[in-house]
């Protein structure tokens, strides 16, 4: 609970270890044999270690490809719009998102009905999400409805013989796709698995988080202007032009100058995240703590950090419940210093988690967000539709970016190209 706390749990990774409970609980709800030592020798390692296909450089090839997909998304499905067309908005963001990781990542289903295809597998996906607490709360899925024939026909999109067919997928995907294929004990269908959990984790938090940013933001007046200056400005200065080619391109250092969309951002995921950082004692030890502070472990005792007590801690962030789009800037720059009790905090924001267990996918998730922010920005005129409040819906609490309790309708509009 103490956040000055966390750095003597996260740097004894040695000892306290996440992979062990993770690893259990991913191979039940996704139905993968566990990544055992003895059966599958390195996987784990060789799995971590292509996660450098989501940074540096490869970081912006696989960005690039997503800001393409998700402009041709919105230009198949929104550039009709030159009167007002109302929506749900978290449909609106899953069916978005998911197609566009999904091309991105996977690849594109070239058949005359591709977007058909994928948007089959993003229903099922829905199934398969609403039972996944419940699965990682251990309830035997034969007890949840139709999820186990929903998970298996999931599964089967990922078989060898379906992926082949997928056209201009990432290197991340083709170099898991790689690593598979030298266990001859993993079968097709473990396999198809395994790639299956990662559509889940590339998505699962995504689609949300997606919505968080984007409610939050038309709930706000202020910060939609400010939000949407820093992008026309951008626009403005590197001579593109938004308009019916959808073909903006944004560097990462554009992107990462986008300190406004960044701090509304980061702001909505300080609200809606509530990912508990969970390790285990791998022997009998003493954790030392600040100020001569000890706390004697024995093998198998659990430890958890709780993110979201920080994130809500007034201490560190003044009124916390209020949505601030602008708390993560000072004189015009990133704000990165935060306090409590007049000292510094190390962590003060962890949607993506710590350590050793921090997400792999957190520098694209976050280009993700702000390419879709910024093309519904650039082209639309956006508004809420309804006037009821959105609450975040706890049932996944401990688990990642909540979902909202309730589905909200906006409308959106092509803006004129003159203003
Ligand atoms: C807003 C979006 C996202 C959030 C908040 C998020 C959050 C997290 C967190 C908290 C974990 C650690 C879970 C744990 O402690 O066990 C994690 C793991 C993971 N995430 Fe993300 N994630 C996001 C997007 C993505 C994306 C876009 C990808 C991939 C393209 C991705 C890939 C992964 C993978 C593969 C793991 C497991 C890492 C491992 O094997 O240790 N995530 N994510």
């Amino acid at each position: 609970m103490d956040p000055f706390q966390y750095v003597y749990v996260i740097r004894n990774s040695k000892q306290l270890e996440f992979h062990e409970f993770a690893n259990k609980m991913a191979s039940k709800t996704f139905d993968y044999p566990a990544l055992s030592r003895g059966k599958f020798p390195e996987l784990k390692e060789n799995l971590h270690r292509i996660y450098q296909y989501l940074q540096g450089k490869p970081l912006d090839i696989i960005s690039d490809h997503m800001m393409k997909n998700l402009q041709d998304i919105f230009e198949w499905k929104c550039s009709q719009a030159t009167d007002w067309e109302t929506e749900k908005m978290y449909k609106f963001c899953c069916s978005v998102m998911f197609e566009a990781s999904f091309v991105t990542l996977y690849g594109r289903v070239p058949a005359a009905d591709g977007h058909k295809v994928i948007s089959e597998i993003r229903d099922k996906f829905i199934k398969f999400d609403a039972s996944f607490p419940y699965l990682a709360a251990n309830i035997p899925i034969e007890l949840l409805g139709a999820t186990k024939k929903v998970r298996k026909e999931l599964i089967h999109h990922f078989l060898l013989q379906n992926m082949t067919k997928w056209l201009g997928g990432s290197k991340v995907v083709q170099a898991r796709q790689d690593i598979f294929e030298k266990y001859e004990l993993l079968g097709d269908y473990d396999k198809a698995a395994h790639h299956f959990a990662f559509l889940w984790a590339s998505v699962g938090n995504t689609i949300p988080a997606t919505f968080w940013a984007m409610y939050y933001l038309l709930r706000h007046p202020e910060a939609l202007a400010a939000v949407r200056d820093e992008i026309d400005h951008l626009l403005q200065s590197t001579g593109q032009k938004r308009g019916p080619t959808y073909n903006i391109h944004l560097t990462r250092e554009q992107l990462d100058n986008l300190v406004y969309l960044e701090s509304a951002l980061n702001e909505s995921l300080r609200m809606c995240s509530s990912s508990m950082n969970i390790r285990i004692s791998q022997e009998d030890f003493v954790l030392k703590l600040e100020g001569n502070q000890e706390v004697v472990l024995r093998k198998g005792d659990w430890i958890a950090l709780y993110p979201q007590i920080l994130h809500m801690d007034p201490e560190v962030y003044e009124d916390p419940k209020e949505y601030k789009f602008d708390r993560y800037i000072e004189n015009g720059k990133k704000k990165t210093a935060f306090y409590k009790a007049g000292r510094k905090l190390k962590y003060f924001l962890m949607p993506f988690g710590s350590g050793i267990s921090m997400c792999p996918g957190r520098f694209l998730a976050m280009n993700e967000m702000k390419m879709f922010l910024f093309i519904l920005l650039s082209h639309f005129d956006v508004e809420l539709a309804e006037n009821k409040a959105v609450r975040l819906d706890n049932s996944r609490m401990g688990l990642g970016i909540l979902l909202p309790d309730v589905d909200i309708a906006f409308r959106y509009k092509l803006r004129s190209l003159r203003n």
